[in-house]
């Protein structure tokens, strides 16, 4: 991989600063004795196959305020207010960013829209060591994200054996065939196909036509970003993608729900 700048590798740079801030201020034993006191987790596989047990569209739905590729997407931002209008639209999951440098996002986010709701969530981050994934278990996360192009192989299973053991699901994100073998090596359900690369913030749905054909039929195939209007979902549900993960076109709408609804149904 070349070491040029790019947005990815600025994240990843700062993230291994924010680790070692936040272990200093939290150790992992403290958020180890936290989770004891957790609730159980919610299935985020099993709510996605539910919906897809009932021919329905499963849409993880994704609660961002703003983000490196567009600034602030959302001003009126109120997470409870969002997860609540999302499970009343039909969403399977949610989504929280917890990234706050570059997406203004915070753990009490991801509580709050998990307390407003009864929906699993996903903890939308760039996980790169064990300590966020025992952060991630004790702020209530029912999955964890794994981003395949910021981890090496080795790092890519440990940290996804370390989050199965601690109960969460993990949503494997691919962007090219290269990723996409690697995550193929792990026997986990979900992989999620980015169509925005993370380098370039260039985003086309082709890139879920491009590698679908290549994942086995027991998988669950998750397409992710850049899915803004109904035509877009009706050509993936033309190629038998039923799972989504939508944020930015849920965002702009007053009612987050109701676009959720319009869009998917
Ligand atoms: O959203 C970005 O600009 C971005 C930039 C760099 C790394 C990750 C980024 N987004 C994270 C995501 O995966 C999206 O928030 C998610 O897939 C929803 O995408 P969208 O529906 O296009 O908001």
């Amino acid at each position: 991989m070349s070491s040029t700048p790019t947005v990815l590798r600025n994240i990843l740079e700062r993230k291994k600063e924010e680790i070692a801030e936040r272990s200093r201020t939290a150790s992992i034993q403290h958020l180890l004795n936290e989770i004891k006191v957790q609730t159980p987790v919610r299935g985020f596989v099993a709510s996605i196959e539910r919906k897809l047990a009932q021919q329905q569209a499963a849409v993880i739905a994704e609660v961002k305020k703003a983000s490196p590729s567009k600034g602030v997407i959302r001003e009126h931002f109120d997470p409870t207010e969002i997860a609540k209008s999302y499970e009343k639209g039909g969403a399977a999951c949610l989504s929280v960013l917890t990234d706050a440098d570059f997406f203004q996002g915070s753990e009490t986010y991801l509580k709050q829209a998990r307390t407003a709701s009864t929906l699993p969530v996903i903890r939308k981050d760039f996980i790169i060591d064990d300590y966020q994934l025992v952060e991630a278990r004790a702020i209530g996360a029912d999955c964890i994200l794994l981003i395949v192009a910021a981890l090496d192989k080795q790092q890519l299973v440990s940290l996804n054996n370390i989050a199965l053991e601690l109960g969460m699901d993990v949503l494997v994100e691919v962007h090219d065939r290269a990723e996409l073998d690697l995550a193929l090596d792990l026997p986990n359900k979900l992989i999620g196909i980015n169509n925005r690369n993370l380098h370039t913030f260039e985003t086309s749905l082709d890139t879920t036509f491009t590698l679908l054909p290549h994942i086995d039929s027991e998988r669950i195939v998750v397409s992710e970003s850049g899915i803004h209007s109904i035509d877009d979902v009706k050509i993936m549900r033309g190629h038998n993608v039923n799972t989504f993960l939508v944020g930015e076109a849920f965002m702009r709408d007053e009612e987050p729900g109701r676009r959720l609804m319009e869009m998917f149904n």
